[in-house]
C-alpha cells in the first residue's frame, strides 16, 4: 500500500486527502500519479470504484497556477451526471489548493453557464456538445489549457464524439498532456485514443478479473414472463439498502418502475428521455435514501459514485461486456461489498458465457426465489426490528398489556398476530411486463469478435447452484480503506 506522500503530492492536496478520509492510494492512483505529475500523457484503465477520478485530479490540480483565474485544465465527460460528480469530487480535492472547478453540461441555461465561467475557475468539467457550444462562442477560452482528461473515454468514442472530441483537443494548445481513463478499454478505441495523444504511458492496474472482487456475481436463468415477480421476490429477500435495476429500453424502465410502484416499493426511473431537472431530482432523493430502487437505462451506469447501492439487478442482460462491467460496478466501490444478480432468458445463457469469457469472472447460479421465501424474507426484517427493540429499548410499561394478552391467548397466536401486523407485505397489484426479444447470440459473437480480449478455454459446466437467501455483509478487503466521508 502506497502513501500518497510518497508520490509526490502537495501539502494542500495531502491536507483534503485527509479530511476525505484518503489513507492509501488505491493501486490506479500509485501508479498514475507520479507519472502524471512527471507531464507524461497517460492512458489508465482500472476496476470500477479505484479511484480514477483522484487518480486524474489529484496531478492535474496540482499542476495548476492557483493565482491564474484562467481555465488550465478540461475533463470531458460523457453524460452530465457526471460531469457534475467529477466537479465536487475535484473541488473536494483542491480545496485547499485555490483552485475551482466547475461543470457544464447541456440541458442548463447558457446565460448561467457563461457568468460562472466568467468566475475564472481553472477546471472545466464539460459534456462534449456543450463544450463545443461554448468554444465556438469563444465564452471558454483554452489558450492557456495545459492538461485535457477525457473520463470513459471508451464510451464517449462509442457514443459517436471522435469528432467533437478531436476539434476539443485541436484546439488546445499542442503541448498539452492529456490523460485518458475508464474501467474498459477496448482495442480499437485504445488505438484511436493514442492519434490523440503524445506516446502515452499505459497504467493498467493488473487485475486477474475486469469486475472487482468485493462484487458478488448471481445470475438466475428465468423466463422474460417470470422476471418482475422474481426481482419482487429478490427485493422482499434481500431487502437492499439500495439497488439499481437495469432495463435494456426506456419503456421498459418506465414499465418496471410502474409496477413496481404499483407493488408499493418506492422506486425512481432514469432515463435520457426525462429533463435534466428530474434526473437530477431522482438523483439526489435516490442517493438521500428517499428512494430505494433507481430504475435506469444504462444511462446511469457509467461512472456513477453513490455510496450505499448494495445490489444491481439486471432485469435485462446488457448487448455488450463492457456495459455489464459498468453496470455492475455501481455497487462494491471503494472497498464496500456488494451483490450482482442478472436475470437471463434460457435463449440468452450464450450470452453469459460470453461476458463471462469477457470479464474473466464468473457469476454463480442462482435458483430463482419462491413467494414464500419472499414473505420469509419480509418477516425476517421484522424480526430483526423486533429484537433489536427487546434490546435497545426499555418495555416495562408494555409488560402488562402483554400478559394479559397472553391470558386469554397462546404466545404463538399473539407473535403470529403482531408479526403480521409489522410485516411490510408486498401489494398485489397486477403488473404486466411488455415482453422483449431475447438478445441475439448472432449480435453477441460479432461483439465478441470485436473486443477479443482472452483466448482462455472454460468449463463452464460447474457452476454451484446456491439456494434462496444470499449472504450479505461480507467482508472482503478492499483494495483500500477510508475513514469517513466528507
Ligand atoms: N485512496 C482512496 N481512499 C479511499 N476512498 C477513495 C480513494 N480514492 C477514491 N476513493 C473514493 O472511492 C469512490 C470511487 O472513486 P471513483 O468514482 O473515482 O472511481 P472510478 O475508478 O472512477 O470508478 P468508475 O469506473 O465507476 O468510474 C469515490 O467515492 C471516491 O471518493
Ligand atoms: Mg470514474
Amino acid at each position: 500500500m502506497t502513501k500518497f506522500n510518497e508520490l509526490g503530492v502537495s501539502a494542500p492536496i495531502m491536507k483534503a486527502l485527509e479530511k476525505m478520509g484518503f489513507e492509501e492510494a488505491t493501486p490506479i492512483q500509485a501508479e498514475t500519479i507520479p507519472f502524471a505529475l512527471e507531464g507524461n500523457d497517460v492512458i489508465g484503465q482500472a476496476q470500477t470504484g479505484t479511484g480514477k477520478t483522484a487518480a486524474f485530479g489529484i496531478p492535474m490540480i496540482d499542476k495548476i497556477d492557483s493565482k491564474l483565474r484562467k481555465v488550465q485544465a478540461l475533463v470531458v465527460a460523457p453524460t452530465r451526471e457526471l460531469a457534475i460528480q467529477v466537479a465536487e469530487e475535484l473541488n473536494r480535492l483542491a480545496k485547499f489548493s485555490g483552485v475551482r472547478a466547475l461543470a457544464i453540461y447541456g440541458g442548463q441555461h447558457m446565460d448561467r453557464q457563461i457568468r460562472a465561467l466568467k468566475d475564472g475557475p481553472q477546471i472545466v468539467v464539460a459534456t462534449p456538445g456543450r463544450l463545443m457550444d461554448h468554444m465556438r462562442r469563444r465564452t471558454i477560452r483554452t489558450d492557456v489549457v495545459q492538461t485535457a482528461v477525457l473520463d470513459e473515454a471508451d464510451e464517449m468514442l462509442n457514443m459517436g464524439f471522435i469528432d467533437d472530441i478531436r476539434e476539443i483537443l485541436k484546439s488546445i494548445p499542442e503541448d498539452r498532456q492529456t490523460l485518458l481513463f475508464s474501467a474498459t478499454m477496448p482495442k480499437e478505441i485504445r488505438n484511436i485514443a493514442t492519434t490523440l495523444m503524445k506516446s502515452p504511458k499505459e497504467v493498467k492496474v493488473k487485475a486477474k478479473e475486469m469486475t472487482v472482487e468485493n462484487i458478488e456475481q448471481y445470475f438466475i436463468e428465468i423466463p422474460e414472463k417470470f422476471k418482475f415477480d422474481t426481482l419482487n421476490n429478490h427485493l422482499d429477500i434481500n431487502s437492499p439498502e439500495l439497488a439499481i435495476v437495469f432495463g435494456r429500453t426506456k419503456k421498459r424502465v418506465d414499465e418496471i418502475t410502474e409496477g413496481l410502484q404499483a407493488r408499493g416499493y418506492r422506486a425512481e426511473g432514469i432515463h435520457g428521455d426525462l429533463t435534466q431537472g428530474k434526473r437530477m431530482s431522482v438523483l439526489n432523493k435516490f442517493k438521500g435514501g428517499r428512494v430505494d430502487v433507481l430504475v435506469a437505462t444504462d444511462v446511469a451506469a457509467r461512472g456513477l459514485d453513490i455510496s450505499g447501492v448494495t445490489h444491481v439487478y439486471n432485469f435485462d442482460i446488457p448487448q455488450d461486456p463492457e456495459s455489464y462491467v459498468h453496470r455492475i460496478g455501481r455497487t462494491g466501490r471503494a472497498g464496500r461489498t456488494g451483490e450482482a444478480i442478472s436475470f437471463i432468458t434460457p435463449r440468452e445463457m450464450a450470452h453469459l458465457q460470453l461476458i463471462e469469457k469477457t470479464t474473466k469472472s464468473k457469476m454463480k447460479r442462482l435458483v430463482p426465489p419462491t413467494n414464500q421465501d419472499a414473505l420469509r424474507g419480509q418477516q425476517q426484517v421484522t424480526i430483526d426490528k423486533i429484537l433489536k427493540t427487546i434490546e435497545k429499548k426499555d418495555l416495562k410499561s408494555y409488560h402488562a398489556a402483554a400478559n394479559d394478552l397472553l391470558e386469554d391467548n397462546d404466545s404463538v397466536s399473539v407473535i403470529a398476530a403482531a408479526l403480521s401486523l409489522l410485516t411490510k407485505e408486498r401489494r398485489d397489484a397486477p403488473v404486466k411486463i411488455s415482453s422483449v426479444a431475447p438478445i441475439s447470440v448472432k449480435k453477441a459473437q460479432r461483439s465478441k469478435d470485436n473486443n477479443r480480449r482472452s483466448n482462455n478455454k472454460r468449463f463452464y459446466g460447474q457452476r454451484r447452484d446456491s439456494g434462496g437467501r444470499n449472504q450479505g455483509g461480507r467482508n472482503r478487503k478492499g483494495n483500500f480503506q477510508r475513514r469517513n466521508r466528507d
